[in-house]
């Protein structure tokens, strides 16, 4: 059965990047090879989301922004949600942190975090899980931080009244050894890269959670801040084994730090695999586009293949909802929404699946 959360309960976009952006270190196969002691399957899952949907109540009727999502992390595990603005890629993570508005009404088979069942909390246990079990990484550094406050004295709203040099040593472990003399300015004073580190900081290192969700974490720095800010999140990883969920639109971003990744489409997750398996062996129509409209993959003046059509809308149609836009699609498709079924280790929401896989 399902549980829910919601309008009375207890509480209540972007295109596709370029896997051949900045190299940050080994792949996510190699660090497996290179013995990591996380290995999956091996140990209790951090987080389970099975059968998540959420449903935004507007004023032009209801928004089913998140359908049937399922997936498990484990410790030490980064797993990559990854989809075109609009998917329902940070309605996963809000979800997860119990932080959407009271127009959303939350349905999930199972929401858990170790062994606390997220949908069942009250005020006191999510404050008590937030911070402390599940750290927020969030998109926009300059907007998350007010811009009108020393950043010292938001770091004490953060830290509480710590000793200046565990400070320094926080600061230090993220690479910012050189901010802790210039703790009196501002956010503006500072660049990107550094804003997105001190929140890093906040939310991996002031108080040690075992799960952080990071949406869209580098999205708004360039590609070397972008490569430095993704190699201290694998230190972190490797360090303390925090599992990750990260956000994404950029399939680049995806390749190089997650171990798994799952692909969105209009509120549903269409494949689910290993990256490896993901890049070399697509199974989904729509991870294939996707993977076709990659710039990486074209000479000069070659003429990249575009998904036609939009999503728009797409989360309200019968049938696969990205069969208007499928090579693939018949009949079937427009009229059955298809199950999520393994197919030689990736799990695919495809009525063809097996068929283009043989
Ligand atoms: N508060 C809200 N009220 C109504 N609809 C919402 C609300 N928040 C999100 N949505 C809708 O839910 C759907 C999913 O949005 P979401 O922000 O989760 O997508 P996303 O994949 O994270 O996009 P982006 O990459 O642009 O952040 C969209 O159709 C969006 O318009």
């Amino acid at each position: 059965m399902k549980n829910r959360t919601g309008r009375g309960g207890p509480a209540a976009g972007r295109t596709v990047g370029d896997p051949a952006g900045p190299t940050i270190g080994p792949t996510a196969g190699e660090r497996a090879r290179n013995g990591r002691p996380w290995e999956p399957g091996r140990t209790a899952p951090l987080l389970e989301v099975e059968d998540l949907s959420v449903v935004f109540d507007t004023a032009r009727g209801p928004v089913p922004a998140v359908r049937d999502v399922s997936f498990r992390l484990e410790p030490g595990e980064i797993f990559g949600l990854v989809g075109e603005s609009g998917s329902g890629k940070s309605t996963v993570l809000s979800a997860i942190m119990r932080l959407l508005p009271s127009v959303a009404v939350t349905d999930a088979t199972t929401l858990r975090f170790r062994d606390t069942d997220l949908l069942r909390l009250d005020a006191a246990g999510l404050r008590s899980v937030r911070g402390t079990g599940i750290g927020l990484v969030p998109q926009r550094p300059m907007t998350s931080l007010s811009p009108v406050t020393p950043l010292r004295k938001q770091l004490r709203w953060f830290l509480g009244d710590r000793d200046p040099a565990e400070v320094t040593e926080l600061l230090d472990q993220v690479g910012l050894r050189a901010v802790a003399e210039r703790l009196d300015g501002y956010p503006f004073e500072f660049s990107g890269g550094q804003l997105q580190r001190l929140l890093i900081m906040l939310a991996a290192l002031a108080r040690r959670p075992a799960l952080l969700l990071a949406d869209e974490p580098t999205t708004t720095l360039d590609a070397t801040v972008q490569a430095q800010v993704l190699r201290l999140l694998l230190d972190l990883r490797d360090r303390l084994g925090i599992g990750i969920v990260f956000v994404s639109h950029d399939l680049g971003v995806i390749a190089q730090i997650c171990d798994r990744a799952g692909v969105m489409y209009a509120g549903r997750l269409v494949e689910s695999a290993p990256v490896g398996a993901l890049f070399d062996a697509p199974r989904h129509p729509y991870t294939r586009a996707l993977l076709r409209a990659l710039p990486s993959r074209y000479t000069r003046g070659e003429r990249i293949k575009v998904i036609e059509g939009s999503a728009a809308g797409a989360n309200r149609i019968p049938g696969c909802a990205f069969a208007p836009r499928c090579p693939r699609a018949d009949a079937v498709c427009g009229e059955q929404v298809p199950a999520l079924r393994t197919v030689a280790g990736s799990l695919v929401r495809c009525h063809h699946a097996e068929e283009d896989a043989a």
